[in-house]
């Protein structure tokens, strides 16, 4: 192994660690920031992520609801329930975790949201500040992705960064905050014909399809920074990313781990996004 580590467990701690803080003292002020996660049936990966939500705002003195339904909700009762959040003032930010059963439009429910408590960042409106440079909510993923660059004192700038995927939840605002960054940004995707021909030329690679092994050793130039966006699951259970990890640390000049990268780091920035919520909702009361 080559590469440097990137320790998303521990770079969370540090971030949970100032959120912590900021809660602390929002809360002696008479606010204490408060999320909601609404999880609609019985996904069972999704119960474990949303616990593990749950769990991370406890731990840094957040305020958190966990609304859990039944599969047969009807799409016009899960809109009532995020117009009842959206009115309530001990809420800052909403969560309604993905997938959702197939009789429910998620463009819908999203759009449902109040932007001032779209903590995920999913919303259109949070979505067309983030392409236009206007104040809003990042996503969680891709914003975790940022940090992680910061964190090992990476300097963006005039850097090839190569994003492998384009959802609307990672690939395509990834892209837009790497560019943001002043990085020179390729977008590849299912339909790119010669996917190494642009990952061998990338500074930044970010591995963002779902699909294990998108990224091997023979793709990569020497001392890149290899961020791993992927949650796979090998046949016996273990949980792995897009990246060949023992192949691709041996070239790269840091990696992020799975478990351990930018998994933990998407929960620490919908803390930190719940966090800004709140203290803006505290400056609007004044
Ligand atoms: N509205 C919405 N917002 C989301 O942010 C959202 C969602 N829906 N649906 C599902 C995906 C998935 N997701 C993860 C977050 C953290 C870990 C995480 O912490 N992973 C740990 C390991 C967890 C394990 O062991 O299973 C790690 O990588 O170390 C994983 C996955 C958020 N999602």
């Amino acid at each position: 192994m080559t590469a440097q580590l990137i320790d998303g467990n521990a770079l969370s701690k540090k971030l949970r660690g100032e959120v912590a803080a900021r809660a602390a003292a929002l809360t002696a002020k008479g606010l204490k920031p408060g999320l909601a996660v609404v999880l609609v049936g019985d996904n069972p990966a999704s119960q474990v992520y949303v616990r593990n939500k749950v769990k991370a705002c406890e731990e840094a003195g957040l305020h958190s609801v966990l609304e859990k339904y039944d599969a047969s909700l009807t799409e016009a009762e899960l809109l009532a329930r995020v117009e009842a959040l959206n009115q309530d003032p001990s809420i800052h930010g909403i969560l309604v975790q993905l997938p959702l059963p197939a009789h429910i439009d998620a463009h819908k429910v999203i759009e449902a949201i109040a932007p001032e408590k779209d903590v995920d960042g999913f919303h259109v409106a949070s979505a067309g500040a983030l392409m236009v440079g206007q104040e809003g909510f990042k996503p969680c993923t891709p914003y975790g992705c940022m940090k992680m660059l910061e964190f090992i004192g990476y300097d963006t700038r005039g850097k090839h960064a190569v994003v492998i995927g384009r959802s609307n939840i990672v690939g395509k605002p990834m892209a837009m905050l790497l560019l943001q960054a002043n990085a020179t940004v390729t977008v590849c995707h299912s339909a790119t014909p010669d996917l190494a021909h642009f990952t061998r030329q990338a500074d930044i690679v970010v591995a963002a399809v779902g699909k294990r092994n998108v990224l091997t050793a023979d793709m990569v130039k020497p001392g890149a920074v290899v961020l791993d966006v992927g949650m796979n699951r090998t046949e016996d259970g273990k949980l792995c990313g897009d990246v060949d990890f023992a192949g691709v640390s041996q070239v790269a000049g840091w990696i992020t781990p799975v478990p351990g990268g930018v998994g933990p780091m998407t929960i620490t920035m919908l803390l930190v996004n719940t966090m800004e919520s709140a203290e803006r909702a505290a400056a609007a009361r004044g």
